[in-house]
């Protein structure tokens, strides 16, 4: 089974690294005393990053009466809540001793600490810390969402018990996040994360150095402090037993220790890797390395088993010999799927990596699932993988494909990526058609079998005769792979059809063109054909087309991505309709607890719907509303007290409002929408106060009252990156130099701006690209024809080197020469490819075409109106 973590937490692991590596920063100047070292999946002495660095402030210290303390916490409560196997644990408290044996060498105590429930952690640690007069605590991250949130709790009231915290990258080579796509994004794809990775590895090898063995203590810690070094490693934890016959075969299989770990690697690397290959997909082969269980535990790194295989690989990384690559590319897969746990932190959360995944229709039959367990399903190599697993805690990769668990190695990321991977649903997952054919694989765990011959062996239901088959005392199969096939490939199809509507309108919210009928009919469309045909053979009317779309919803479980509500109050017998699809929404397809990602919303809303409706908010995270403009008066009237006090009250994880609200609702309903990012106002005039607003659109206003757009841009805690303003008509024009210092003062993470461009504001524009040094796009939109020769000119010496595209709209004249002195201007100022768009063009002073398209990369589009002569 995938390991599971606890329940939902919000901390984002990337902020959480952050945040620490800030506010550990600005703690730098405790004074040391004594250095705390808390081991977690991280049981080595050797390149163990935070143990050298706790080790070596103690030793370089004058002072030689302060020591380095060595903590782990025996936690059952967490490891129970992440489904920690017995095995796993016990390998553990075998590596503990191991551990305490070498740490003994260097003088470093080992204090065994037991923890009942999780969330005591961080008042065990302060007491530890503060009865050893700890100035410095020391751990290796660990990049699952609990884990996160437990060390944040930590690192917390370390703090503000002035002690120092230092959490440290140790678990990858490459730290998860450092690698972006070009679109500086988290890389979702296996194969371009590789070869980033190893770009990025072969461009500086000293990445692959370990960290040296930590300074030892100076032995008068065994006057000072002797009973801290009495601790013993229990050989179980209650919950936790292990019988004697497996202890037998995981310590015979999995013996404890870095420095058989280490033999385990070179002899790998010496006798197996130059087959790994092809070895390494041959279960009945002994042929990977068998290190996944002392990698999870942190016996040995990653960087420390690269560099071997660098080494053994005549210093080579991604070249040189087959065998090595492939297996340094298995360490990358691991590598991936923690960058992949770090950006993408929902698949901590029992969630799939691909959210359109999440409503797949999973098979839960006890029966099956237990027989699975047991190896007992009739399908050889699904039982003989089970088997192995129930028979040594471990499981061969192909088998792990193929019967898609973990024991000993439970490793969350790998596991996680692992099975998310089998199920069609992970990042840079197997493609949902690849079902394995179980029949086609290998043999050795299942003793029933051993006499039939390689033809019968895979499948000896379907090859043996009845009464042959029944002497085997070997199970019939619990499912026809057949059948099972095409049911699967049937349901993956459907959640395929949920992704394209999804991405149909997702990220582009349709508008008024998309009719309510057209919209409609394209749900008709996605329909399952009987439904479909029935509704065709019944003549369907628009009212019928709800009842579609709610059927639509019913059959394809469409829980909670994505809804689109629309009602034509013109027709009234679709009020009906209209209300029970409301009821069944908010009663069965958005359930408890979950979170709608979209509610679209084109209507006004009477009053009874809403308040089913208000029940909704408190579940979107984007909501898009529209009011018709002839409507306004009664949805003003009647709605706006109701939306207002359900939006305080629910709509608080909102992220993104678009609002066509007919110019009377107060935008100030969405003033306690803390997590709005996105706002796009049309046709209003009235603020309110977002503070994480990244962007505003305020377009096609009549007027918009330049104060109130202050005060909105003034809350946006300089997040803004995106800054629509259009106005038809000059508003206030006193107050427009106020408006452009507030930009100036807000958006220095400015990116795209679209702005009116007139007589007024000409040169206040200019001002403002002066301080926009981030600039991508910039739109000027003009309101009458205006000659913009001097401004041209102006302009070239005050664009940002950031600056991609220029948008010059409607009438603006210049002439030649002012294009050319901007084009040289540009030229001075480095300014490079710049895509220069005149739309709507007016007329321009003669110049040639070609002059364009200079040396400078800056191009002109709207070319063919260049060579017009002005009047
Ligand atoms: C459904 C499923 C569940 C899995 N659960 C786990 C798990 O809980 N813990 C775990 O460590 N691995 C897991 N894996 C990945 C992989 O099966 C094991 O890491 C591998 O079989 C361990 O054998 P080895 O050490 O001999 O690997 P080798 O082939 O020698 O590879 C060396 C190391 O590279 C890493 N590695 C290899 N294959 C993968 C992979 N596909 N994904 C990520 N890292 C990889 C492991 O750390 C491994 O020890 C899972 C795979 C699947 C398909």
């Amino acid at each position: 089974m995938p390991l599971k973590r606890k329940t939902r937490t919000t901390l984002s692991p990337d902020d959480s690294i952050k945040k620490q590596k800030h506010e550990s920063n600005q703690s730098i100047d405790i004074p040391i005393e004594n250095c705390l070292m808390w081991f977690r999946t991280d049981l080595r002495i050797q390149d163990n990053i935070a143990l050298h660095k706790a080790s070596t402030i103690i030793f370089t210290k004058s002072e030689k009466s302060n020591y380095v303390f060595a903590i782990y916490l025996i936690s059952p409560e967490e490891w129970r809540s992440h489904d920690v196997a017995p095995t796993r644990v016990d390998f553990w408290l075998r590596n503990l001793k191991e551990l305490k044996k070498s740490l003994n060498e260097l003088n470093i105590p080992l204090i065994i600490e037991s923890v009942d429930n999780a969330s005591d952690v961080p008042s065990v640690m302060i007491d530890w810390c503060k009865r050893l007069r700890i100035s410095h605590l020391f751990a290796n991250i660990e990049y699952e969402v609990d884990e996160m949130k437990r060390d944040k709790q930590v690192f917390d009231s370390a703090t503000s018990n002035s002690i120092k915290v230092e959490m440290l990258h140790s678990q990858c080579i490459v730290k998860p996040g450092l690698l972006k796509t070009k679109e500086e994004k988290p890389y979702r794809v296996y194969t371009p994360f590789k070869n980033s990775w190893f770009r990025h590895v072969e461009s500086d090898l000293s990445i692959l150095e370990s960290s040296p063995i930590p300074f030892p203590n100076s032995v008068s810690i065994r006057n000072s402090y002797l009973e801290t070094f009495s601790f013993k490693v229990p050989s179980s934890i209650p919950g936790f037993e292990i019988s004697s016959e497996l202890a037998k075969i995981t310590r015979f299989n999995f013996p404890a220790g870095e420095q058989y770990c280490h033999s385990l690697l070179s002899k790998f690397l010496l006798q197996k890797v130059s087959k790994y290959s092809d070895a390494r997909d041959i279960l009945s082969q002994n042929g990977t390395s068998s290190l996944s269980p002392y990698l999870a535990s942190g016996i040995i790194s990653a960087r420390q088993c690269v560099y071997k295989a660098f080494i053994s690989n005549n210093n080579k990384l991604s070249t040189g010999k087959n065998g090595i690559v492939k297996w340094i590319e298995e360490i990358i897969w691991r590598e991936f799927y923690r960058q992949i746990l770090v950006a993408f932190p929902h698949v901590c959360k029992n969630m799939p990596f691909k959210k359109h995944m999440e409503n797949i229709e999973w098979n839960n039959d006890e029966e099956n699932f237990r027989r699975w367990c047991q190896g007992k399903t009739g399908y050889p190599i699904v039982d003989a993988g089970m088997r192995q697993l129930n028979g040594m805690c471990w499981m061969h990769n192909r088998a792990r494909m193929i019967v898609a668990i973990h024991l000993i190695d439970g490793d969350f990321a790998n596991n996680n990526g692992g099975w998310q991977w089998c199920a069609s649903t992970g990042s840079d997952a197997q493609p949902y058609f690849r079902i394995f054919n179980p029949t086609t694989q290998s043999k050795k765990w299942v003793p029933e079998l051993k006499h039939l011959d390689s033809k019968q062996i895979h499948n000896p239901f379907g090859v043996l005769n009845e009464s042959e088959f029944k002497k085997l005392g070997y199970p019939k199969p619990i499912v026809d792979h057949q059948k099972a096939r095409v049911v699967a490939l049937e349901r993956f199809k459907k959640m395929l059809v949920c992704k394209r509507r999804l991405d149909y309108f997702g990220r582009k919210p349709f508008r008024y063109e998309y009719s309510s009928n057209k919209f409609l009919k394209f749900c008709v469309r996605l329909l399952p054909f009987n439904v479909r045909e029935r509704l065709v053979n019944s003549n369907v009317l628009p009212p019928l087309c709800l009842k579609a779309v709610t059927e639509w919803i019913i059959h394809h479980n469409m829980k909670n991505q994505y809804f689109v509500m629309d009602y034509d109050v013109q027709v009234e017998q679709q009020l009906k309709v209209y209300k029970e699809l409301i009821k069944h929404v908010v009663d069965h397809v958005i359930p408890k607890g979950s979170h709608l990602e979209v509610l679209q919303c084109f209507t006004w809303w009477p009053e009874d719907i809403f308040e089913d409706f208000s029940k909704i908010f408190s579940r979107v995270d984007m909501l898009i509303l529209h009011w018709y403009q002839m409507l306004r008066i009664k949805s003003t009237i009647i709605t706006t007290p109701l939306i207002s006090n359900a939006l305080k009250l629910n709509a608080r994880s909102l992220e993104y409002l678009e609002v066509n609200a007919g110019g009377s609702i107060s935008l100030e309903i969405f003033s306690e929408c803390d997590n709005l990012e996105y706002l796009i106002v049309t046709k209003d005039d009235n603020y309110f106060h977002p503070n994480n607003l990244r962007k505003l659109s305020l377009k096609d206003f009549r007027k918009i009252n330049f104060k109130d757009t202050v005060k909105i841009i003034s809350t946006t805690n300089f997040h803004l990156t995106t800054l629509c303003l259009l106005w038809k008509e000059e508003s206030d024009p006193e107050n427009f130099s106020l408006l452009i210092s507030t930009i100036v003062a807000y958006g220095p993470k400015l990116k795209d701006l679209e702005i009116i461009f007139n007589e007024n504001s000409a040169s206040k524009i200019l001002s403002l690209l002066c301080s926009c040094d981030m600039l991508k796009n910039l739109c000027l939109k003009n309101t009458k024809d205006l000659n913009i020769d001097m401004w041209m000119q102006n302009l070239g010496q005050v664009i940002p080197k950031t600056l991609k595209t220029l948008n010059l709209q409607n009438s603006f004249t210049f002439t030649l020469g002012s294009l050319e002195n901007f084009l040289f201007e540009c030229e001075r100022n480095s300014i490079n490819g710049l895509r220069f768009n005149i739309q709507d063009g007016g007329y321009f002073g003669c110049f040639e075409q070609n002059k364009l398209d200079g040396s400078n990369g800056i191009h002109g589009a709207g070319a063919a109106r260049f060579g017009r002569v002005s009047a």
